[in-house]
């Protein structure tokens, strides 16, 4: 019989404290390995005036006792130092994110580029008087040494996702939850974190793309932690390819994106003469934000139409992914499961691993489902990291080392469906382990339905 393997929880006294009070948390307590395999270029923020929390701090002339005050405080001390910077054009700008210790960095609030980030890494920048977009206004993103949790807004929803304002990902949030409260999260674990703390109601993540392929990560993350898939959503992508007002196609000498974008528009691009340098951002809006916050006249992003919009920047080339199917599908996570119900189409997405030798597992777990008839609509292996080597022993022939795997499988059935549990009481017989990581209504919305946020519909009702 199988057994439930033990998960991994984070090191959640050390998240709590950083919530807490995030100014005494150092960033590098966690360390986190969630970045793609590309170098990812680090992130100049735009000039911003910072706000730090400090829920502890009630001395006369506090800021205020809830993160709600603290942060309607950050947007009149941003509208107070854009004012007065214009007043004092005079006083030099500190670089970077600011100190910890101070209620307000000294930045340019204005949107417009400051000299210091004329030249970023040996390309070309823009002017400095380019009037770009004002993005103070926007949610910044929660990180792994600042859980702290957002203001909430009476009775609206809040979905955690990994990125920042015009990402994919924000799209999808918005699609499985119309009107929620979109919290951007600078990796996939924060987001998971987040949901675990209670910062957020529910989590939307990628896991897969039909271009790029599975999006390991998140596999990974799913059983080291205890989170449910509640539902699906199947966002088509569609890429832009985005640059600086008034910038053309020769100037460009590379290109930035998150990695799974940079690969679905790999032909495309080759196509459009662009065989240039490309790098790998965090996430596609990121990249976006990057070209517009550092005036870079020689780079392009690939991102949304709505990071278009939200950064400031020109779409030079439209629909760039090298397949018009290019759709990612995303789960929504939340702390408790969904009753599983038959009255619409189902699916269930479980993990397995086996620790015995010579069993065609994966051969009677494919016969299980197709005996009741059930249709498999994916199926991914990940390396087993408890137990990743099984050594055979032949004093004949040698050793043999067999790589060990987890299996994690999506199938079109409910689990209140007898033939679905009957099936996974079947496999429980030849497996180690097995985890159902949820049964949830499957997106049935039409391919071209629209992908925007604002006047997307939801796939399933909210859960
Ligand atoms: O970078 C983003 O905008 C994301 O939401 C991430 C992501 C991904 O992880 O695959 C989502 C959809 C696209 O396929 C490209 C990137």
């Amino acid at each position: 019989m199988a057994a439930i393997l033990s998960s991994h929880p984070p090191n959640q006294a050390s998240v709590r404290a950083a919530a807490t009070n995030p100014s005494s948390h150092p960033a590098h307590q966690l360390t986190l390995s969630s970045r793609p395999a590309l170098p990812l270029r680090p992130r100049t923020r735009f000039p911003c005036v910072q706000c730090i929390y400090r829920p502890d701090f009630s001395g006369k002339g506090a800021i205020g006792s809830n993160r709600a005050d603290w942060l309607s405080t950050c947007a009149i001390l941003s509208s107070k130092v854009a004012v007065s910077k214009k007043q004092e054009e005079t006083d030099k700008p500190v670089p970077g994110d600011g100190d910890s210790n101070k209620g307000v960095s000294g930045d340019e609030a204005g949107g417009k580029l400051s000299p210091v980030v004329s030249a970023v890494n040996g390309h070309i920048s823009g002017s400095a008087t380019l009037d770009l977009v004002p993005i103070c206004n926007l949610p910044k993103a929660l990180t792994i040494s600042d859980l702290s949790p957002a203001p909430m807004h009476g009775s609206q929803l809040r979905v955690a996702y990994q990125g920042v304002p015009g990402a994919y990902s924000e799209a999808a949030a918005g699609r499985a939850y119309p009107n929620c409260e979109a919290i951007p999260c600078d990796q996939f674990e924060v987001a998971f974190q987040a949901v675990e703390l209670w910062i957020a109601d529910r989590a939307v993540l990628p896991v897969e793309n039909s271009l790029g392929g599975s999006i390991h990560r998140n596999y990974d993350l799913l059983l080291r932690h205890r989170l449910h898939i509640v539902g699906e959503v199947q966002l088509p992508v569609h890429h832009c390819l985005l640059c600086l007002p008034g910038v053309r196609k020769e100037y460009l000498t590379r290109v930035i994106s998150h990695p799974q974008a940079l690969a679905q528009c790999e032909h495309t691009l080759t196509n459009l003469g662009l065989n240039v340098a490309r790098e790998a951002f965090d996430d596609t809006a990121a990249a976006a934000e990057y070209v517009a916050t550092n005036g870079l006249r020689d780079t392009a992003a690939i991102a949304s139409s709505r990071a278009a919009e939200l950064y400031g920047l020109q779409i030079l080339a439209d629909g760039i992914q090298d397949d018009s199917g290019n759709v990612t599908r995303f789960v929504m996570l939340a702390r408790e499961p969904i009753i599983p119900r038959t009255d619409r189409p189902f699916k269930t997405s479980i993990v397995f691993a086996h620790d015995r030798e010579g069993t065609s597992l994966l051969f009677k777990v494919l016969s299980a489902f197709a005996f009741r008839d059930i249709s498999l609509t994916k199926i991914e292996s990940r390396p087993h990291r408890n137990r990743p080597i099984r050594l055979v022993d032949d004093a004949n022939v040698g050793t043999a080392k067999h790589f060990e795997y987890l299996f994690y499988l999506d199938f079109e059935a409910s689990m209140a469906e007898t033939r679905a549990q009957n099936a996974l009481a079947e496999i429980q017989e030849f497996t180690s382990f097995l985890r159902v990581l949820g049964s949830y209504p499957m997106d049935m919305t039409p391919w071209n339905a629209p992908s925007s946020p604002s006047s997307a519909s939801s796939p399933s009702p909210p859960l």
